[in-house]
């Protein structure tokens, strides 16, 4: 993948958290109504992703027609949140909450409605608050073998207190 976004070379180890999802189970969403991950989200993505080992989560999306930007094509800003959000519950492995503050997309290969995408979220590491995360994503194919990245992503994200963070939209929220 080629980007300008740089990672610093002095991270801390990403640390998993004490009491979060086993490697294998499912990364709960952090709000149901979220447009990238939320179950009962109207029009959402309804993005799920898998705990892996260590910091990092893996999942799928299949490339719905209602995801169509050019021609045939996934739009840009559909796939940047998509990115967003796996990197996003990727780091919820950290037993933390952070928003993201920067996002940086490698549109390597345009990604024909239809496709399914396997998606790699990782975190890299941390800094005081700041964490940086990247993620790629990949066409599988009828046998689910995985082939070249057709895109990717680096994330930074800043870990907030949530209560302090929401605290003053939570009730813009959509109810349920
Ligand atoms: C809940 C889980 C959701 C997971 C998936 C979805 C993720 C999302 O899409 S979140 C939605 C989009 N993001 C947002 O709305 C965030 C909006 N931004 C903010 O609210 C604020 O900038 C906020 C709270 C993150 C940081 O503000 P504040 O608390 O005042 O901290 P601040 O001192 O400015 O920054 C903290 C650190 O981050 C760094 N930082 C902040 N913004 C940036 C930036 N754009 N670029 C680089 N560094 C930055 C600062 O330099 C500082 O670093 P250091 O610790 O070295 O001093």
């Amino acid at each position: 993948m080629r980007t300008t976004f740089v990672v610093p070379d002095d991270l801390d180890a990403p640390r998993r958290g004490d009491d979060v999802v086993a490697p294998g189970d499912t990364i709960p969403p952090h709000n149901p109504m979220c447009y990238g991950c939320g179950p009962r989200s109207p029009h959402g993505l309804h993005l799920s992703m898998i705990a892996g080992e260590g910091v990092t989560a893996t999942g799928e999306l299949l490339v719905e027609p209602r995801f169509e930007g050019g021609p045939g094509v996934i739009h840009g800003g559909i796939l940047a949140s998509v990115f967003d959000e796996s990197m996003g519950l990727g780091l919820m492995l950290m037993g933390l909450t952070a928003v993201t503050v920067v996002l940086d997309i490698d549109y390597a290969r345009p990604v024909p409605i239809g496709t399914r995408l396997r998606l790699d979220a990782r975190v890299l590491g941390t800094r005081r608050r700041q964490v940086y995360a990247e993620a790629t994503a990949t066409v599988l194919g009828a046998d689910r073998a995985a082939g070249e990245p057709v895109a990717g992503a680096h994330g930074l994200f800043v870990i907030v207190d949530p209560h302090a963070h929401f605290g003053p939209t939570r009730d813009l929220g959509q109810k349920e």
